[in-house]
């Protein structure tokens, strides 16, 4: 038995680059869409905030000394094309995705409208959310605190380049520990990076755990789903 009935998933846009330099890696977004097949076909509900980093990282040159929110709106739009390349490939693999925008641009994506999200859920159809919150200055981790807390997902699946909340920076000190769990004061008070605060700030104040693991790990995102021991859970 799953452990939760409604999710929100959480993935990285740099994670789709797979080892391109950039981009969209086709067998890395195909690898992702079966591991979520595989929780959908449990009967869980899932609705997915995905980042840009993979698309607009690889521009971001052009973006030196650009106004922060126009570079913030590109990036948001990075999303966006990030969420049509998910959806196309999950209706590849068989399954039936949604994607709402947060920002209007109705001729390519619907908008986002919270009862007809809910009702895709209940429906059993993935919902992808694009275009982050719709605002600059945010990041698409506030985006899955935000959706996940309107659609009342029991947990935020936050779906990383690491497995885990470490102690300090796995990238940077190499001696730095992996948390099995840790309170969301805990890691606000240790300013842990692993999510941004404004998102960790949200997921506190609603009382909805985050679990963060690795996108690259096969398995993972169903033995999350399943309860079992893997990465990290952030609890109130
Ligand atoms: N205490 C920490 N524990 C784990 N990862 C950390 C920590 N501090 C910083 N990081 C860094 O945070 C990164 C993941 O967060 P982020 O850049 O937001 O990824 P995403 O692309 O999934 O949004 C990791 O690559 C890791 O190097
Ligand atoms: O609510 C949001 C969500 C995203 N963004 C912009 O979109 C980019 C891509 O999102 P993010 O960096 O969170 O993606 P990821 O790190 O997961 O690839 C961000 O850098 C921001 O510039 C934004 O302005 N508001």
């Amino acid at each position: 038995m799953p452990a939760h009935k409604r999710i929100l998933l959480k993935l990285s846009g740099e994670a789709l680059m797979g080892d391109d330099a950039y981009g969209i890696n086709r067998a890395t977004i195909v690898r992702m869409v079966r591991e979520i097949r595989e929780v959908t076909q449990m009967g869980v509900e899932v609705a997915v905030v995905i980042g840009g980093g993979n698309i607009f990282r690889g521009v971001a040159g052009g973006s030196v000394g650009m106004d922060r929110a126009t570079a913030d709106y590109m990036g948001m739009l990075a999303t966006v094309m990030n969420a049509l390349a998910l959806a196309d490939t999950m209706r590849q693999e068989g399954m039936t995705a949604r994607v709402m925008s947060a920002i209007a641009i109705e001729q390519v994506v619907e908008p986002y409208v919270r009862p007809k999200a809910l009702q895709y859920l209940e429906e059993g159809k993935v919902v992808i959310f694009g275009a982050g919150t719709g605002n600059p200055f945010f990041t698409t981790d506030t985006a899955a605190a935000l959706r996940g807390a309107e659609v009342g997902a029991e947990i935020v699946l936050k779906a990383t380049k690491v497995d885990g909340v470490y102690t300090a920076d796995p990238k940077k000190d190499p001696s730095a520990t992996r948390y099995h769990r840790i309170s969301f004061d805990e890691a606000i008070a240790k300013n842990l990076q692993v999510l941004d605060a404004t998102a960790f700030a949200l997921c506190r104040d609603q009382k909805l755990p985050i679990k963060v693991f690795s996108i690259f790990k096969p398995g993972a995102l169903k033995r999350v789903v399943m309860g079992e021991d893997e990465g990290t859970l952030v609890h109130v």
